[in-house]
């Protein structure tokens, strides 16, 4: 498949998890006869973005929630970038997660993130992710039908080497889950996307939280879609909002054909180096 028509939903954040649930089911309803193929939500979007919120709201994989979105991307018959949640696994570790669901419902891709977003900026944002969660160690790609994947949640979107291992892979479109905020939303968010998009030459799909001025992290919204020439396909502002974009995947190939970045590449003089953890 060549054309992908995405479903990008950029959702309020309640603070009872079910209603999140049923939101994104609702949403996606609405949009049944529009033969949307992939649908993409934000990050953390069943729990409110705070640290001592994810242990509390934390379930393991395949539990209730898990089941949920799995059943939600087998009925309407879509993929589902499910945004991220909070994660636990058996030893209690809590992982910000993002789980990416087939069009009949089956667990696809599954990525922790690998950078925890510690950050103390002067007069602005604060925040600690490591206080509760634990660190994935995995570059996450995936296929499709319509070709590979690459799937980061937020900040782990700001090291291009990250990003750049998942092109090599073969990625052609990058899911991003994410929630920048009041500080470094107006500042980096445009500007780290449309990078990721045009020194990878491939899509960015990049889904927010929408804002809530009254949660004690209040996000930047602005979900976007790049494309591999790192010009923005659509934006959205802060508010809550749904939008259909159509993006034809043929655009990666004519890109790098016109500009070959990638195989301009000199890796007899640098190298980027994938380590497996054991
Ligand atoms: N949720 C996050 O990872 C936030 C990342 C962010 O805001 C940034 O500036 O990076």
């Amino acid at each position: 498949m060549i054309k992908m028509r995405i479903l990008q939903i950029q959702a309020h954040v309640y603070k009872e998890k079910e209603k999140n649930l049923d939101a994104l089911e609702a949403k996606i309803n609405e949009y049944k006869d529009q033969k949307i193929d992939l649908v993409t939500i934000g990050e953390m979007f069943d729990c409110p973005y705070q640290t001592d919120c994810f242990p509390k709201y934390a379930e393991k994989e395949k539990e209730a929630t898990w089941a949920r979105l799995s059943s939600i991307a087998a009925k309407f018959g879509v993929y589902l970038s499910a945004g991220s949640v909070p994660e636990k696994d058996d030893k209690g570790h809590i992982y910000n997660t993002a789980y990416v669901f087939d069009r009949q419902g089956r667990q696809i891709a599954k990525h922790r993130k690998v950078h925890f977003f510690d950050v103390d900026i002067d007069g602005g944002q604060h925040f600690h992710e490591s206080d509760t969660l634990t660190a994935g160690n995995e570059c996450t790609t995936f296929d499709t039908e319509f070709g590979k994947m690459g799937l980061c949640i937020c900040f782990d979107c700001r090291f291009p080497e990250f990003v750049r291992l998942m092109a090599l892979e073969g990625a052609k479109v990058i899911l991003v889950p994410a929630s920048f905020n009041m500080t470094t939303g107006p500042a980096h968010w445009e500007l780290m996307l449309r990078s990721r998009g045009m020194d990878n030459q491939c899509f960015v799909v990049a889904t927010s939280d929408a804002r809530d001025e009254k949660a004690s992290y209040v996000s930047w919204g602005h979900s976007m879609v790049v494309s591999p020439w790192g010009s923005i396909v659509s934006e959205m502002d802060e508010k809550g909002c749904a939008k259909v974009i159509d993006i034809d995947l043929r655009e990666v190939e004519n890109i790098r054909r016109q500009l070959p970045l990638m195989t301009a590449r000199r890796e007899d003089v640098y190298e980027l180096k994938k380590w497996v953890k054991q």
